[in-house]
């Protein structure tokens, strides 16, 4: 994909209404785990983004059809799969090629697959995923290629020592193949998790504990085909109401699936940003207070990211740019990634009050006014982030490497001037 550029005229107030796709880190395990199965799979609401594309072609690579029959509905059988080479340049593109490994090991016996990529956000550790295939009774092989082998999946009672998010994917998946059942504790329950497990139930598995961190399946399943709607993305959700905050605009979020909306609401609520639910829309109304909340007695509060329940690390960046028009001080603690927060360089040159710690920790004092700048998308989240900042601040500026910001947001800069934005999206001219 060419290189792509954004140049953004920021300063201009949106208003409307809009849709957040489909989630991107409930998609891809779902792709991957439709290889489980030998019938024909019908997914809905899927983001047509770089990630997405780029896991179809590794599954396409492995002997499954995946077509797609609109822009977002795919269908995906996996009448024979071979555990095949997998091209290294693919699986190398995104963190979800190492979601292969399950369904490959329960339909082949055995896979071999390229190390995975992903954002560079700090160490990506992968001993969680190899604790649970080991457990299940497979062998793992870690050198320049991950290898697994198993000649028979068991059901076993794992304890991960994280609740790493792909790892529990990786073992939901394997287990549901596996003989016998499989208690899964200290599982990992974002949305994403929770929509992977409905996928596996359409298909036919058992599987009980669903939004806990104790997920029970019962294998072997005999699975069939299924026809299944993706959740929507609360992370998009998330980014929509820092846009409406950091440009005070007034903005509906149309389907924005509420019910996972708690933690972050009240994550934006530290700010002094309240939206309100109609239905399933998230509504985030103008005038706003946007005044930071500080702790009883005066303290400086402290925003954090944990494991779902609480506020996603993958919102952290979000906050950041949006605290910096809040009124106040706030303590943002990064605490699962080491290199998430090194962005915030270009929002101080653009005029935004942060002191940088550590790299896990930044106090930021708002509110700021910002100016237009020069930048380069390091990651999925800093580069939305900085497009927020971008929109919000006065004047032009240039967002380099933006299709870092594709690979997880859909047709962003078309939905976003739709509202009022103007971005304007170019072939990237330079690479600074
Ligand atoms: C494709 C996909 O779904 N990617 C998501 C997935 O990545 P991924 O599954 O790679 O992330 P993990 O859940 O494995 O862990 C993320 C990082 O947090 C650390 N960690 C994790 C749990 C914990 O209790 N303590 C802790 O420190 C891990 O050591 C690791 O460094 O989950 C991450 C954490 O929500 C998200 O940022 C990614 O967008
Ligand atoms: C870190 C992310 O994605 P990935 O795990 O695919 O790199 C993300 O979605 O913010």
């Amino acid at each position: 994909m060419a290189p792509v550029q954004y140049i953004v005229e920021g300063g201009h107030r949106l208003g409307g209404t809009i849709e957040p796709s489909g989630n991107k880190n409930a998609a891809l395990p779902i792709i991957a785990a439709a290889l489980l199965t030998e019938h024909k799979v019908t997914l809905e609401n899927v983001p047509r983004i770089r990630d997405t594309e780029t896991l179809v072609e590794l599954i396409r690579s492995v002997g499954a059809s995946a077509e797609w029959l609109e822009r977002n509905t795919l269908e995906i059988h996996a009448k024979d799969v071979r555990a095949a080479d997998l091209d290294p340049e693919l699986c190398a593109r995104i963190r979800a090629s190492i979601l292969l490994a399950g369904p490959l090991l329960a339909r082949c016996g055995e896979v071999a697959l390229p190390p995975p990529g992903g954002d560079v956000i700090g160490r990506r550790r992968l001993d969680t995923h190899f604790l649970a295939f080991e457990q299940l009774g497979a062998t793992v092989t870690a050198t320049h290629r991950l290898e697994f082998r198993a000649t028979r999946l068991k059901g076993a009672d794992v304890f991960l020592d994280e609740p790493s998010v792909t790892a529990t994917e990786n073992a939901l998946i394997a287990a549901v193949a596996a003989h016998g059942t499989t208690h899964l504790r200290n599982a990992a329950s974002e949305p994403h998790v929770q929509d992977l497990a409905h996928f596996l139930v359409a298909l036919g598995a058992r599987i009980e504990g669903i939004g806990t961190n104790t997920i029970i399946i019962h294998g072997p399943a005999k699975l069939g085909g299924a026809r299944y709607v993706i959740q929507p993305d609360h992370i998009e959700v998330g980014s929509l109401i820092g846009l409406a905050a950091v440009t005070r605009s007034p903005l509906r979020i149309a389907r924005a699936g509420v019910e996972h909306l708690r933690s972050i609401r009240m994550g934006f609520e530290r700010l002094g940003i309240v939206c309100g639910v109609e239905g399933d829309d998230l509504v985030v109304p103008s005038g706003q207070t946007m005044k930071i909340h500080d702790d009883f007695g005066g303290h400086v509060p402290k925003l954090e990211d944990q494991p779902w329940p609480a506020f996603p690390a993958d919102l952290m960046s979000i906050a950041i740019v949006t605290a910096t028009q809040c009124d106040g001080v706030i303590l943002m603690f990064e605490k699962m990634f080491e290199s998430r927060m090194f962005f915030v360089d270009k929002l101080i040159s653009m005029g935004a009050r942060i002191v940088l710690c550590d790299p896990h920790r930044a106090i930021v004092a708002g509110p700021s006014r910002l100016r237009g700048a020069l930048m380069t998308s390091p990651d999925i989240r800093a580069g939305m982030a900085m497009l927020l900042a971008a929109v919000a601040a006065e004047g032009t500026s240039t967002i380099n490497n933006a299709d870092q910001i594709e690979r997880g947001y859909e047709r962003i800069e078309e939905r976003l001037n739709a509202l009022g934005a103007r971005i304007t999206r170019v072939p990237a001219r330079d690479s600074h």
